[in-house]
């Protein structure tokens, strides 16, 4: 998603917002508030939204302004509490904008909810191309992967091969399908086969119908009779986010026809400037569920609207990052207790299992690294990391093939020419269907891990205590706004250059507060 550039141009205009004074005037707000409508236009959000949201920002910051002077009336202010009060303005110029976007992507209508046990009916519709096949097979991995019992109809008749489509998916996923290759009418095959799968007792029903190249009023007719026949619990709009300003119009259209309860936005992965997403939400009153990244069947990502704002204006996705890395891992430890455990020294193969599998929970290394603040776009992988992710894969396998001796650190493998040793080695290679070569790297990965974590335990840079001095400092930027000032002037510049300069940092502590 080309989404940072715009954070840079909302940075850039908002220091214009550091006046001597500290101070703001109404033609420097204007003239800030254009920056960033522009900058929003450019990324795709449609022009009549921007306008709103330009005027429900600057109210906003116009009654905080006041507010704020009313408390600083003292015009023989100091340099020091002017540079404060002019960072304040800027501040409060981004939190009403991020705040502003963020409830734009949170309509008032709430996502359908599953029921379990129920049969839960729902349509797919979009335009032609949009990736509505490939987004309702990510669907059904979604839930098949989490118990639901899941099938697919496909009632697209209009594009041939759509369901060779739809049954090579299905086939893949083990998740059953109906169609059929003779009966030409949509709302027919949609009907059987709903009726079918209720019969059956499955859960989620997906079904998938024709998209046209444009919104014509053909497509729009078969989308309502076909809803009319088989009664969604839920209908979900798929858009690709590539097709820009377009959406909003597409959005409204299909909403007009059919009563669309939620929203998919593909291809985010690709050169999407991703602010089409929140026309789609605002031309629709519906949320957004789900964010297509990829072509793979993983490659769907629960929607959240604050990270996705945070991406969007370039400020990263601390809170996605720090909910991945918090959740608890496959074994039901959570982060905290892998810390404390590592604080003493202690990781064995067993945690080196659940931390690989926590980061291949996270996703993809480029999206994990696509969440760090200020991390340049270059410097994130495009196009999938496969092969990364293949390794882990790879060694997740070889963990799975050892007992729980060997995992929970039991017996000593440093020893790789000893015999009874060479066997185990050569017995996890071939449960998982790797070569003992792997398996010897796979141990000296965790060898290394294993002397860098005893390192770290004894020099006290994990555990507790680490944490609360962590804690403390986070309370010390709340506290004091120049903290943070004051700890980077505190710093060796030199390192301050590697860790991506100044600003960067600066930005990463301000994202912690
Ligand atoms: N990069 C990327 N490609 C995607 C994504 N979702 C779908 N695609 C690709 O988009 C193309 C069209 O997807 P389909 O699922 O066939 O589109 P559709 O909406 O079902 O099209 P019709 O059935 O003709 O209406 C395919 O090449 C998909 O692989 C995504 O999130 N990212």
């Amino acid at each position: 998603m080309v989404l940072a550039e715009l954070g840079g141009k909302l940075r850039d205009s908002l220091r214009k917002l550091h006046t001597r004074s500290g101070r703001v005037t109404t033609t420097q707000l204007n003239s800030v508030l254009s920056d960033v409508a522009r900058a929003l236009i450019e990324s795709d959000v449609s022009v009549k939204l921007v306008m709103t949201l330009r005027d429900n920002v600057k109210q906003k910051v116009e009654r905080l302004i006041e507010e704020d002077d009313d408390d600083n009336d003292d015009d023989n202010d100091n340099d020091a509490k002017k540079e404060q009060r002019a960072s304040n303005v800027s501040k409060m110029v981004q939190k009403a904008v991020v705040d502003e976007l963020t409830s734009l992507l949170e309509p008032a209508r709430k996502p359908h909810t599953m029921k379990r046990g129920k049969p839960n009916v729902i349509l797919f519709v979009g335009l032609q191309g949009a990736g509505k096949t490939t987004t309702i097979a990510k669907y059904a991995n979604y839930y098949q992967k989490r118990g639901w019992k899941t099938a697919m109809v496909c009632a697209d008749t209009f594009r041939a091969g759509a369901f060779d489509q739809l049954k090579q998916n299905a086939t893949k996923l083990r998740v059953p399908f109906y169609g059929s290759y003779t009966q030409a009418d949509p709302v027919a095959i949609a009907e059987e086969g709903v009726d079918q799968f209720i019969k059956e007792h499955y859960e989620v029903i997906i079904v998938d119908t024709s998209g046209r190249h444009r919104q014509e009023a053909g497509l729009l007719e078969e989308m309502q009779e076909i809803s009319a026949a088989v009664d969604p619990d839920n209908v979900i709009l798929v858009m690709d986010a590539t097709q820009g300003q377009s959406l909003y119009d597409q959005a409204l259209a299909f909403s007009n026809a059919v009563d669309v309860g939620s929203v998919v936005i593909t291809k985010l992965d690709g050169h999407a400037k991703g602010g089409g997403a929140l026309s789609a939400v605002a031309a629709t009153e519906s949320p957004i569920v789900f964010l297509g990244s990829g072509e793979h069947f993983d490659d769907l990502e629960p929607f959240n609207a604050q990270s996705f704002v945070s991406k969007l204006l370039g400020l990263g996705d601390v809170r996605g990052l720090m909910e991945a890395m918090n959740g608890a891992g496959p074994d039901g430890k959570t982060h905290e207790e892998l810390m404390e455990k590592m604080s003493k020294g202690e990781f064995t193969l067993r945690d080196m299992y659940s931390q690989f599998q926590r980061v291949m929970n996270m996703g993809p290394l480029n999206k994990v690294m696509g969440m760090v603040p200020g991390m340049p776009e270059y410097l994130v992988p495009k196009g999938g990391d496969d092969n990364s992710n293949t390794r882990l894969k790879k060694f997740l396998y070889m963990m799975d093939s050892m007992t729980d001796k060997e995992l929970d650190g039991k017996v000593d493998f440093s020893d790789h020419d000893d015999a009874p040793i060479q066997s185990r080695i050569r017995r996890i290679a071939a449960g998982s269907g790797t070569h003992p070569k792997e398996v010897q790297m796979l141990l000296q990965v965790h060898k290394q891990f294993e002397g860098m974590v005893n390192k770290m335990g004894k020099s006290g840079m994990m555990g507790k205590q680490a944490q609360a001095q962590q804690q403390q400092m986070v309370a010390q930027m709340r506290k004091n706004p120049n903290f943070i000032n004051q700890r980077l002037n505190q710093m060796d510049p030199k390192m301050l250059a590697q860790m991506g300069g100044r600003e960067q940092v600066k930005q990463q502590m301000e994202a912690m507060a």
